[in-house]
């Protein structure tokens, strides 16, 4: 039968993953000891797992390259692929915020600036507001811009609120909440259904223990 093909979101949400593929009752052992391959035969259960970074895993599960993907809401939304997304993991747990210079008065700023790696999320936040903004597309350290004078405000990701607490910004208003999720191919879901569904049941069923 046809091998399944799932993507893991390489960096900080990998260990987590690979940690509930394993507790599901896959072996990963190959996959943690920590070699520079990026495909992976899972042994006795017709699974490879694949390693890409995070912003690839939807390009490649919308493309069917691969079937299913785990990758953070945040990704997903940037990205905005067509997909189904049918688990939350809820692993790697964090929000969108806007954040600022305490006291910004952002809201009705004529013309505001925001600086982010997420300019779709972004754009799609303020037009639903129906405020227009100036986005500025920033590759990291975020929290710079508005301590540089870059931009008016931020939209980044926040989890313990410790970097913006340790550059003098705060949370000015939440935009979304994050954790990781499931997704599979539109087409592997008709055509490796019985397979797939019996995946996302063990993952789920470690997902939920104990709730
Ligand atoms: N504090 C956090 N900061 C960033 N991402 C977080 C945080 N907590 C959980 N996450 C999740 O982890 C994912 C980011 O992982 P990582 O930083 O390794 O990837 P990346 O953003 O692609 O990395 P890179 O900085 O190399 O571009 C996010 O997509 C998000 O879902
Ligand atoms: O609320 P906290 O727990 O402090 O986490 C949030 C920070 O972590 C991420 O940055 P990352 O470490 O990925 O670095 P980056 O600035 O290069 O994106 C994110 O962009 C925030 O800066």
């Amino acid at each position: 039968m046809e091998k399944v093909k799932l993507a893991i979101a390489k960096g900080r949400l990998a260990d987590f993953a690979i940690d509930l593929l394993s507790q599901s009752g896959m072996n990963c052992d190959e996959l943690k000891a920590g070699s520079r391959k990026l495909v992976f035969d899972i042994p006795g259960e017709g699974l490879e797992i694949i390693l890409l970074k995070a912003a690839d895993v939807p390009t490649y599960v919308e493309h069917g390259v691969v079937d299913i993907g785990m990758v953070g809401k945040d990704t997903l939304l940037e990205a905005d692929k067509q997909l189904y997304e049918v688990l939350d993991l809820k692993f790697g747990k964090c929000k969108f915020a806007v954040a600022g210079k305490v006291n910004m008065d952002y809201d009705s700023k004529k013309h505001l600036t925001v600086a982010t790696k997420y300019t779709n999320v972004t754009k799609k936040f303020f037009a639903q507001k129906g405020q227009s903004v100036e986005v500025i597309k920033q590759e990291g350290s975020v929290e710079l811009a508005p301590i540089m004078g870059l931009a008016d405000v931020i939209v980044d990701i926040v989890e313990t609120g410790k970097t913006l607490k340790e550059n003098g910004l705060v949370v000015l208003e939440d935009v979304a909440q994050i954790s990781a999720r499931l997704v599979v191919n539109k087409v592997s879901f008709k055509t490796k259904k019985k397979k797939i569904m019996e995946l996302i049941q063990r993952i789920s069923d470690e997902v939920n223990k104990g709730e």
